[in-house]
């Protein structure tokens, strides 16, 4: 390499380092996390990988700069942390710790979660050739479940894209970035205003992705708005490019136009936006989309995904109904026949714990000065655990029986869960008596225990 561009890369590596202390300033934490590169960013936080220094285990660390300091992030904030503490699942993001630190503009609050590869966004576009079928597949099918998950306790996401959707290199994707997240039985007027603001003005990045009912403003968002944003998703993994690219809010809604035909009369009714209704009414658009072409991608050739498979087509169909009554829900979308087809069969899975519903019901309709309490109480909470952890204040019995213990020296206790493979759940567990189990030996599993009580974070307590 010629030597100037060696003194300018390490010009840019320097500069590099200095963005990265400053912004991931853990105060505290820097005793737990060491944080080594910025791995990405979006409207609302930085992302950074670090290490945990204790295990040399890797993670990612999301900061929420001043995270109380307007409705919007304290809100955002909030969610993202009461969706995904007690959530436990193969296909969306883990949350292993959150902590805070004070900014000159409010708390900060730092999220830290299991280190991914890649996103989504980057496995479409990083190749010149368009994704193989078998992983459109794969994709589809995990965002599938993740999604059902959710659904199945009304939680919508709102804003999934291919960026949100986080996958690692043996091919698992987990969903990411709940600060859009929301219990779609609770709505309130007052709130979808502020949100509709946001939604209108600041985060165009989503506009492709976003579903008839946001985009007209009308009075209904459901589980369903992600069952658009699906379609948008499996249309691009096939394509290679974004099906619905609009720029701007009437850009977008001139784009649905064309590519979609008018909404029927009823779903224009219920435009609360008089001008939007107006540009839906005059502009001129063809009757129906014709899904071959959409999805047609020139790279794949005679090899198209979409052409002339009916089953594939209808469910693209149901996906991009206008009327979010009509559109298929996540149920019908794992039973319908091109999934069937294409996706391997799956045990049913178990439910979202009701406290996650519980905890997302309280977060809409508060005001600024609640919403900053309750982040706060969470973010402690949180800390208090680890601290609780250390200090053996909080007690909890440990019942099951797929929950094991075992040692590196017979004083540093681990418990973890074995099923679910989450052992920092109750990481650093001290017995209170000698259990009596298989014995044990080294860092091998001891065995089942049962019955002794264990110091367990009070947020994973059952
Ligand atoms: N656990 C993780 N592992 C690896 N990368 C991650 C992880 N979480 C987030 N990222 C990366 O960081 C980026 C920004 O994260 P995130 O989407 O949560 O931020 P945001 O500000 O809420 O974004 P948005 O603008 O979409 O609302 C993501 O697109 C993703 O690529």
């Amino acid at each position: 390499m010629p030597a100037k561009k060696e003194g300018f890369n390490r010009v840019l590596d320097g500069l590099k380092k200095r963005q990265l202390q400053h912004d991931f300033k853990l105060e505290r934490a820097a005793e737990t996390y060491e944080p080594i590169q910025n791995i990405g960013s979006g409207a609302f936080g930085i992302v950074c990988e670090a290490v945990e220094t204790s295990s040399d285990y890797k993670v990612a660390i999301k900061k929420v700069a001043h995270a109380s300091a307007t409705p919007t992030l304290a809100r955002r904030t909030l969610r993202e942390i009461r969706v995904l503490r007690y959530i436990d699942h193969p296909n969306i993001v883990t949350l292993r710790d959150i902590f805070r630190t004070q900014g000159p503009l409010g708390i900060d609050v730092f999220l830290v979660m299991d280190l991914m590869q890649n996103n989504l966004h980057h496995i479409i576009y990083g190749n010149e050739e368009p994704l193989d079928e078998y992983y459109i597949n794969q994709f589809l099918g995990q965002l599938l479940r993740g999604l059902e998950y959710l659904h199945v306790a009304s939680i919508a996401h709102r804003d999934l894209k291919p960026s949100n959707l986080l996958v690692n290199q043996d091919g698992t994707l987990r969903i990411a970035d709940f600060g859009m997240a929301k219990f779609t039985d609770n709505s309130s007027k007052k709130h979808d205003d502020e949100e509709h603001c946001y939604y209108m003005t600041q985060h165009v990045a989503t506009l492709p992705y976003r579903a008839p009912e946001l985009l007209f403003v009308l009075p209904e968002h459901s589980t369903a708005v992600d069952m658009w944003a699906v379609g948008c998703i499996f249309g691009e993994m096939v394509t290679r490019n974004e099906l619905l690219p609009g720029r701007s809010v009437p850009g977008q809604i001139k784009m649905l136009l064309t590519m979609l035909g008018h909404p029927p009369q009823h779903v224009i009714d219920e435009i609360r936006c008089d001008r939007t209704r107006k540009v839906i009414q005059d502009y001129r658009s063809k009757a129906d989309a014709e899904w071959d072409d959409i999805m047609y991608c020139k790279a794949r050739g005679d090899n198209q995904i979409v052409r002339g498979h009916c089953d594939t087509i209808d469910f693209v169909k149901q996906l991009f109904q206008y009327d979010a009554t009509k559109r298929i829900s996540i149920q019908e979308a794992l039973k319908h026949p091109y999934i069937q087809r294409v996706v391997e069969p799956m045990d049913a899975q178990k439910k979202c714990p009701f406290r996650v519903k519980r905890d997302m019901m309280q977060v809409e309709d508060l005001s600024h000065q609640d919403l900053v309490k309750l982040m706060m109480q969470d973010v402690r909470s949180a800390e208090n655990t680890y601290n609780e952890m250390r200090s053996g204040v909080c007690f909890l019995p440990l019942t099951h029986t797929n929950q094991f213990l075992f040692t590196t020296d017979y004083n540093n206790w681990i418990a973890g869960d074995f099923q679910r493979e989450r052992k920092y759940e109750i990481e650093n567990a001290k017995y209170e008596r000698a259990p009596q189990t298989n014995g044990f030996n080294g860092e091998q599993q001891l065995g089942h225990v049962s019955g002794y009580k264990w110091r367990i974070p009070s947020y994973c307590a059952a």
